[in-house]
């Protein structure tokens, strides 16, 4: 669980957050008991009384550490530190001071049922040395309970990969906001759940975790052309023309078209259906007054015909959603055909179709946000999704169910983008809400479900937005 609609901040955006709380006046000391204090809260609640291992680290993050070390001690636990060498200055080692119990070295430290991992957050530069790896891998594997602070020890911290960091940590506080780590990568299985602590620092940021959208019902004056007219093209492999189709259907479009060479097939019968002969008919179909999106791409396939489908549907004045075949089809040459194109554009790739069009480098945010930078609203799919806008926005979505992992999910994506880009709405706002309602449902479908069962729970997850 990720606490939904919260900010996501770097390390070094996190630094500068705290320097303007410093230069207000509050000093670092107060910091770091705010920050002790809130994991300690949690902390209690989780020990049940049973005794604490508290491991602490040399830096800041140990200094809060001691802090709850300290609080646990006084709510009448039985808690020891562990110490990977003591702190040498500052608010740590004033924090290191007041910490009047016991104290063992990390290499001698006994398993305990819970532990509090204080040993790096996010100062760590490097892989751990595997000693401390190591050690602090023994330590969780054999505790009941483990909590850690701000982050498992040994993650990098923009990133999400693990440099280190143990498996089975139950719960991470994070101090102030969200980091990529919680979201990203290795720390979704590494975090555990992650609970957001308020310590008073004010944080702004452009990058959010994806919250649960505001739907509208439909009012008396209400009527299916201003619900949005949604145009699926359809191609080679009907089906998943038919799978966005049916889950722009069932999320609150008005009314939803499929276009196509041969658009046959079982499907409800409120789907309407066009023949399409070539991509002039196409242009000129999509080309149509009524029409508020477009959706070309799931089984679009990648012969001449679809080639030339995807040049007619690029050239069409209307919001847009490319998926499957249409971004393979765009290839390496993505970046200049989107920054082409003047109306929006939403591009919905794994991370295979991402890397075969785009380089980039950094964290899966930072390339997402660069391939962004093209004038596409980017939905960079997979465990964690992030979602990128050309104006800076981020919105990432982490720990959908696994169970999507099956065929037609990303065409049911699709669709659903479709329905909210034709109700109106810009850029990484209608992805968000696209992708909340695709997780949601797939929650709603619990194990083992194929992808017409997902469309199936698609009224349900809206009905929660109501
Ligand atoms: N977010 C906030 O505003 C607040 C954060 N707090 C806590 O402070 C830590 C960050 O503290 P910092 O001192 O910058 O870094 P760390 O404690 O994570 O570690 C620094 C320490 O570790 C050494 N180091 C780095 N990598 C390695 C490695 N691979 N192996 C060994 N040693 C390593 C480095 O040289 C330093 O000595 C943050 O996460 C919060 O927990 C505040 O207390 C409250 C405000
Ligand atoms: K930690």
């Amino acid at each position: 669980m990720i606490p939904p609609g919260a900010p996501i901040l770097t390390a070094d955006a996190m630094r500068t957050a705290e320097e303007a709380v410093f230069a207000r006046g509050v000093s670092q000391d107060e910091l770091m008991e705010r920050a002790g204090a809130a994991v300690a809260r949690e902390a209690v609640r989780f020990a049940m009384g049973r005794s604490v291992l508290v491991l602490a680290g040399p830096g800041n993050n140990g200094g809060d550490a001691y802090v709850v070390a300290r609080h646990l001690r006084e709510a009448g636990l039985d808690v020891l530190v562990a110490a990977s060498g003591a702190p040498k200055q500052g608010a740590a080692e004033r924090m290191h001071a007041r910490w009047k119990g016991p104290t063992t070295s990390l290499y001698g430290a006994p398993v305990r049922p819970v532990v509090i991992d204080g040993l790096f957050g996010i100062g760590v530069t490097r892989s751990l040395e595997r000693s401390i790896a190591a050690v602090l891998s023994e330590l969780v594997r054999g505790a009941e309970f483990t909590l850690a602070i701000d982050l498992p020890s040994g993650m990098d911290t923009d990133s999400g990969d693990e440099l280190g960091a143990p498996r089975g940590v139950n719960a991470t506080v994070a101090l102030g906001a969200l980091k990529p780590a919680h979201v990203l990568g290795d720390g979704l299985s590494r975090c555990g759940h992650v609970l957001l602590a308020d310590i008073g620092i004010p944080v702004e940021s452009a990058w959010r975790s994806v919250a649960r959208p505001q739907m509208e019902t439909p009012g008396p004056r209400t009527h299916k052309y201003s619900r949005g007219l949604v145009a699926v093209v359809e191609g080679a492999m009907p089906g998943a023309g038919r799978l966005a189709a049916r889950a722009a259907m069932a999320s609150g479009a008005g009314y939803v078209m499929l276009a196509g060479p041969d658009p046959a097939g079982p499907a409800p019968d409120a789907l309407v259906r066009r023949t399409i002969d070539d991509a002039d008919d196409l242009a000129d179909f999509l080309a149509g007054d009524r029409i508020d999106a477009v959706v070309l791409g799931p089984g679009l396939g990648r012969d001449r015909r679809a080639e030339a489908f995807l040049r007619a549907g690029l050239a069409v004045d209307k919001p847009l959603v490319l998926d499957g075949d249409a971004l393979s089809l765009l290839g390496t040459s993505a970046a200049a055909t989107l920054a082409a194109r003047e109306a929006p554009v939403w591009i919905t790739p794994h991370g295979g179709e991402f890397d075969r069009m785009f380089a980039g480098t950094g964290s899966k945010i930072d390339r997402t946000l660069q391939a962004a930078a093209s004038g596409a609203t980017v939905v960079h799919k997979g465990g964690d999704t992030v979602i990128a806008g050309p104006d800076g926005r981020v919105r990432v979505l982490a720990g959908a169910s696994p169970w999507l992992s099956t065929a037609g999910t990303g065409d049911v994506l699709a669709g659903l983008l479709g329905a909210q880009i034709g109700q109106g709405g810009s850029g990484v706002d209608p992805a968000a809400a696209a992708v909340w309602l695709h997780g949601r449902a797939a929650q709603l479908a619990g194990p083992a479900f194929f992808a017409d069962q997902l469309v199936a729970q698609l009224p349900e997850a809206c009905s929660e937005c109501l």
